[in-house]
């Protein structure tokens, strides 16, 4: 697959302080990549190198073959971006803010009318295209963001944590248009800190912390690799921890908790309980938290 994205030993740094220290990631056309990591990771610095609005302080950048250094103009051409905060104009309606992008970007009226049009109704907001934006819910401007990042039909769409303070309903609205956008063939790429957006809408992700990329992979390869698909979660109690001691059980003990990684959840349950008498546990399927908390010691929102 042909490679749209390309940083080696990314670095920028503000002053003497590195916020992102020797990054290495690319991204194929057609995939949804993610960045996953905590508040200040470095998801957004990062972002905002690939989108051409920060100069990089050191290593290797280039989008779509070109270097955000030289060719800003021509690969800003072919980005759409959903920057963190929404940035729409607040007196203007939905309609007038995507209208004004298609003008800045220089699409013919007549294009921009039909693909506005059908923007607007990819996005659900047809019903109220006409209403200013300071009338609009958080959910609602979202979506004309999103709307907004696809006038210029891009090829890579770039999004910076798309669905934070959204209701769970606005949130599975976003998340669906995004599968339909990358079902179109259209590269996705975003920064989070929710896990279940990164498990769902990732083929692949970079975990960062403290400016750097912990670790590389899908989902799915992240949390065999690292933990295993099950945890059965107990009580960190004298009898659970001697019980897994006793069969030499690898386990973490996290506050009150013992996590234990298991292939078998029914059989590692039936043992506890057996040899423990009545203790409570449950076992889950292991998630890409476990795997922040496995590799830093820390949860990804504290
Ligand atoms: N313009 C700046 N000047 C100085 N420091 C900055 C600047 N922009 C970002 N930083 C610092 O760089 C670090 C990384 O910030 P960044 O916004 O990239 O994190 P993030 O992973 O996107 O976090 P969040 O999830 O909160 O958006 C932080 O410590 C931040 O304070």
């Amino acid at each position: 697959m042909r490679e749209v994205i390309r940083a080696e030993n990314l670095e920028k740094r503000f002053d003497d302080f590195v916020a992102v220290k020797e990054v290495d990631f690319s991204v194929a056309e057609g995939e949804a990549f993610g960045f996953l990591g905590p508040n200040g990771a470095g998801k957004t610095t990062t972002m905002r190198m690939v989108q051409c609005v920060s100069p990089r302080s050191a290593g290797y950048l280039e989008v779509l073959g070109m270097d955000p250094t030289t060719h800003a103009r021509e690969i800003k051409a072919l980005l759409g971006v959903v920057p963190q905060e929404d940035n729409l104009d607040p007196e203007l309606t939905g309609y007038e803010n995507l209208r004004t992008y298609a003008r800045y970007f220089g699409v013919a009226k007549d294009v921009a009318e039909e693909r506005i049009a059908r923007l607007l109704a990819f996005v659900e907001m047809e019903k109220k295209k006409d209403v200013i934006i300071e009338h609009l819910s958080g959910g609602m401007k979202r979506r004309l963001v999103l709307a907004r990042a696809l006038v210029n039909d891009p090829r890579i769409l770039v999004l910076d944590e798309p669905t934070t303070g959204l209701d769970p309903q606005a949130r599975h609205l976003i998340w669906d248009q995004l599968q339909g956008l990358q079902a179109e063939g259209r590269t996705i790429v975003l920064t989070t800190h929710y896990m279940e957006e990164a498990e769902r809408l990732c083929d692949r992700l970079v975990i960062m912390d403290h400016g750097g990329v912990l670790v590389e992979g899908s989902p799915a390869d992240l949390i065999d690799q690292t933990i295993g698909r099950h945890l059965l979660e107990a009580e960190a109690v004298p009898a659970v921890l001697s019980c897994l001691d006793r069969h030499g059980v690898e386990y973490d003990l996290v506050g009150r908790l013992v996590l234990v990684p298991t292939d078998d959840p029914a059989r590692m349950t039936s043992t506890l309980l057996q040899e423990c008498g009545s203790i409570r546990l449950a076992t889950r399927p292991t998630t890409l938290e476990d795997v922040f908390l496995k590799l830093t010691g820390r949860r990804l929102r504290e």
